[in-house]
């Protein structure tokens, strides 16, 4: 055979002139698993059935083995492609056995007798996916999860050089739905040409070769699975925010989606003070999920260290002899485009302080015992008493940036930057009430109270 085992040229699916498919391409080489992801209704089970030659295509055409699937005879094209279906609600009440045997209906006649060879097929087919034991069972007295499993039995008693599989571990435990996924990656490795539409994008990434998103219809992304999941092609498609990492285990990509009190990606925190509870606001803030800038420190604080650790982007300083005015300045340039920075009291100079916040974005304050602020009471927008509550009070006045800015992303907008000062006597619902440190937001209460 020369060409990928299916491909699908430029179709195009419409239900009641509504397009549910437009222009979409997709191939599968023997040996290959690919995964249809996208969100609900973007048109992967219509694709699937446009393969399996069950739905007819306004435009385009979907060859299997190198023959158009609409020109074959459904006999032949059942010898092609086996399609596990997403629904698995079965309208017959045959034993499981009998339900797996349809499979070789396309191997033989429908009335002839089955052979060894059939036998075999069928109960090779059970023992793979584990539904011997109820074998003898009707189909309406087992689980949804086990009626899956006997339809993968079913299309792999078929024995077709090309496999659908729709949704194949939607109904699966844990257990059993990667037993399913590594089943059809044997399959593959065996020759089989795979394409399944997986909602799980972890499990698509671990275990297909490449992956197509579709999106109302169309391919928006193709390829390996790390150049189609990205943060941004899954935010848009699916209209999430959302963090892609490695996964520990697997090292596949593994995707959160995140809620709009997770720390946006990318939001850098700027922290000035010095000692244990510098090191320990970093320690919390990177375990949240802040990229950190710290500074100026002193060169041989604690806290440099665990910054350097961290991974932080830090601003030394001479021990004893202070910041110099290029340290300050870039300091205070890393403030000023940090979505929100932090002021240790007690351990960071007041007028260091004072110089590097004065065009910080949002400032939380940890009192840490101390009664100083660098900056006016008005454009601090957290007190806490220690480290414990830095991380919500952090996390709320980024969600402040993010609704005063309408981007959503968390970073400043210049608008947001100018327009945050507030003077003492300004009302405003953001300002501190009273007289500092008398108003000390409780801890975890700025704003992030309903989580
Ligand atoms: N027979 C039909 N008549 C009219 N519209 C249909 C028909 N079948 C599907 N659709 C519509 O086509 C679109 C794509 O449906 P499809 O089932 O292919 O999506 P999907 O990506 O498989 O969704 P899901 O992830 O929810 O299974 C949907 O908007 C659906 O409502």
């Amino acid at each position: 055979m020369s060409g990928p085992m299916i491909t699908v040229e430029d179709v195009s699916v419409s239900f009641d002139d509504v397009s549910v498919l437009d222009n979409v391409s997709v191939a599968a080489d023997s040996g290959e698993f690919v995964g249809l992801v996208g969100p609900n209704g973007s048109g992967k089970t219509t694709l699937l059935r446009t393969i399996s030659g069950a739905l007819t295509p306004d435009r385009g055409r979907v060859t299997v083995d190198g023959d158009d699937i609409h020109t074959l005879s459904s006999r032949v094209a059942s010898q092609r492609v086996a399609v596990v279906p997403q629904d698995t609600s079965i309208s017959f009440s045959f034993d499981v056995r009998r339900i797996v045997g349809m499979g070789r209906t396309a191997h033989r006649g429908r009335f002839e007798s089955m052979t060894v060879e059939d036998r075999e097929a069928i109960e090779n087919a059970m023992e793979r996916t584990e539904i011997t034991q109820f074998a003898d069972r009707s189909i309406d007295a087992i689980s949804g999860g086990e009626r899956q499993r006997v339809l993968l039995a079913r299309a792999i008693a078929q024995a077709t050089p090309a496999l659908l599989l729709d949704e194949p571990t939607a109904s699966l435990d844990v257990n059993h739905g990667i037993e399913t996924l590594q089943l059809v990656r044997s399959l593959v490795h065996n020759g089989t040409a795979a394409i399944a539409a997986i909602h799980d994008l972890d499990l698509a990434a671990r275990y297909c070769d490449s992956l197509v998103m579709l999106s109302d219809g169309a391919v928006v992304a193709a390829g390996p699975p790390e150049s189609v999941l990205t943060e941004s092609t899954v935010s848009s498609t699916f209209d999430v925010r959302a963090a892609v990492t490695p996964d520990p285990v697997t090292g596949t990509e593994s995707v959160r989606a995140l809620e709009d009190s997770d720390p946006p990606r990318g939001l850098r925190v700027h922290v000035l003070g010095t000692g244990n509870i510098a090191a320990q606001t970093l320690a919390k803030l990177d375990r949240a999920g802040f990229d950190l800038s710290i500074g100026p420190i002193p060169n041989g604080d604690i806290a440099a260290s665990t910054a350097h650790s961290l991974g932080a982007d830090t601003v030394t300083s001479t021990p004893l002899s202070g910041p110099t005015d290029e340290q300050l300045s870039t300091a205070r340039e890393k403030a000023r485009t940090a979505g929100v920075s932090v002021f240790i009291g007690g351990t960071a100079d007041p007028d260091v302080g004072r110089s590097v916040l004065d065009g910080a974005t949002r400032l939380v304050v940890i009192e840490n015992g101390s009664v100083e602020t660098p900056v006016s009471e008005g454009s601090v927008d957290a007190w806490v008493a220690s480290t414990d509550a830095v991380v919500d009070s952090v996390s709320a006045a980024s969600a402040d940036e993010k609704r005063e800015d309408g981007t959503g992303d968390g970073r400043p907008s210049d608008d947001a930057t100018t327009d945050r000062r507030v003077t003492d006597d300004e009302t405003t619902d953001r300002s501190p009430p009273g007289n500092h440190p008398g108003h000390r937001t409780d801890p975890g209460l700025s704003g992030s109270g309903d989580r």
